[in-house]
């Protein structure tokens, strides 16, 4: 969603004035907007890394995407990594290598073929690399704040789908699956692998919901069946503009966790790969979510990890992610 140009001016002038900068003369229409009351901008800090039309459209959108940010030969490197992981010839603590749904229970799928995600790949020191890419803080300090933790990590090799449609990922977000706040100071960072397009179900985004609110989420009614843990929101607007991000292989999204948003279905042959990580500010805290929309996560989570660790141990929500955060750049102060 594009400001019109007039609010824009507002802000840019505001952010501006705020740096000391005295640019008012500079525009022919200051004298115009000399009323306005300046108004913050809330989800980006100035580290001049964005430009100010970059923070204005994150703030305005809650997502921006950076062309050609990460290199064929780190991807290529990750690719390698992954084709390792999938031929089992390293086992790497706590990660979890995902089926998709409709393949789980076969047996005649064997190697990547069969893998629709790698989890927690904190421990593996080829993946994880890419959580610490210095192209990539430089962008996530300005979301989150100097002190960076990488909360969650994730290798997507979105499968060709069988026919069931459960190569969706249904409509969400992903604070949903967090008990830290505040969110303004959390960020996901998303690479594409390779080219993904809308045929092989790239992302789609509702643009400018992260100023709502976190919705409720369950698991959406579909017929062929639903992954594990793959919540969605019900009853988002439909009529919402909807943003299909179609990339480059190295181009990288940087998104609000309040940002409503999904993939459709792979209609190709191949495999659509990406990286993520989720990245918080260190200063972030935990939250209680008993009795809020994110029990039923909290409960299923608790649930995984008595199945991981035994019974002896109670790994709460919170504790989950703890555990699994990584100190990336600065002090870990809270988190
Ligand atoms: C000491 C530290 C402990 C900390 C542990 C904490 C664990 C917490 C995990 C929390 C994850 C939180 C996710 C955060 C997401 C952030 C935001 C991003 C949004 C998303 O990505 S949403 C999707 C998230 N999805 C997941 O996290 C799922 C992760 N997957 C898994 O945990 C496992 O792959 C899974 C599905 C449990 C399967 O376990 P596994 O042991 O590998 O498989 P089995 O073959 O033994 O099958 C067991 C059982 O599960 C069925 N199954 C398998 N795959 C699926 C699937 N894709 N969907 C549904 N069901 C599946 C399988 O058929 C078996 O069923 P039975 O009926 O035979 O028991
Ligand atoms: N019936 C549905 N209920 C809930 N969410 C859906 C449904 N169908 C699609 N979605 C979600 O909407 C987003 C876009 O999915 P969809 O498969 O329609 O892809 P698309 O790229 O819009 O494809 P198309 O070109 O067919 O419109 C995904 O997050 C998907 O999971
Ligand atoms: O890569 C995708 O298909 C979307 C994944 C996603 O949104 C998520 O795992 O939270
Ligand atoms: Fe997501
Ligand atoms: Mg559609």
């Amino acid at each position: 969603m594009a400001l019109r140009a007039a609010d824009r001016l507002k802000v840019v002038l505001n952010h501006l004035d705020r740096s000391g900068v005295n640019v008012r003369t500079s525009f022919t229409s200051a004298q115009n907007l000399s009323h306005h009351r300046p108004e913050a901008l809330q989800y980006t800090f100035d580290t001049d890394v964005l430009s100010p039309e970059q923070r204005l459209a994150y703030e305005e959108d809650g997502f921006i995407l950076i062309k050609n940010l990460v290199s064929e030969e780190d991807i290529n490197r990750f690719r390698k990594e992954f084709e390792r992981i999938c031929k089992r010839d390293v086992k790497i603590p706590g990660l979890v290598v995902m089926r998709d749904v409709s393949i789980a229970k076969s047996e005649f799928v064997q190697g990547e073929k069969a893998v629709t995600k790698l989890q927690d790949f904190q421990e593996d020191l080829e993946l994880f690399r890419y959580c610490t890419l210095p192209q990539i803080l430089k962008y996530v300090e300005c979301f989150t704040g100097p002190n960076i933790m990488a909360m969650h990590t994730m290798l997507i090799n979105k499968p060709p789908d069988t026919g069931k449609k459960t190569s969706r990922h249904p409509m969400h977000q992903d604070l949903h699956y967090f008990p830290f706040r505040p969110a303004d100071r959390i960020v996901c960072a998303w690479t594409a692998m390779e080219k993904v397009t809308r045929q092989n179900g790239c992302l789609v985004v509702l643009p400018g919901t992260h100023k709502g609110t976190l919705q409720e989420h369950n698991y959406p009614e579909w017929e062929g069946g639903v992954n594990k843990m793959y919540h969605g929101i019900r009853n988002y607007n439909p009529n919402h503009p909807r943003v299909h991000l179609e990339m480059e292989k190295g181009d990288t999204v940087f998104f609000h966790p309040l940002l409503i948003h999904g993939s459709g279905m792979n209609r190709t042959p191949g495999f659509r790969k990406a990286i993520s990580c989720h990245y918080a500010s260190a200063d972030c805290h935990y939250i209680d979510v008993e009795g809020t929309t994110q029990e039923n996560i909290s409960k299923e989570v608790e649930e995984l990890a008595r199945k991981r660790v035994g019974n002896d141990a109670t790994i709460s929500f919170q504790d989950s992610w703890a555990v699994r955060g990584r100190l990336v750049q600065g002090d870990r102060t809270s988190l």
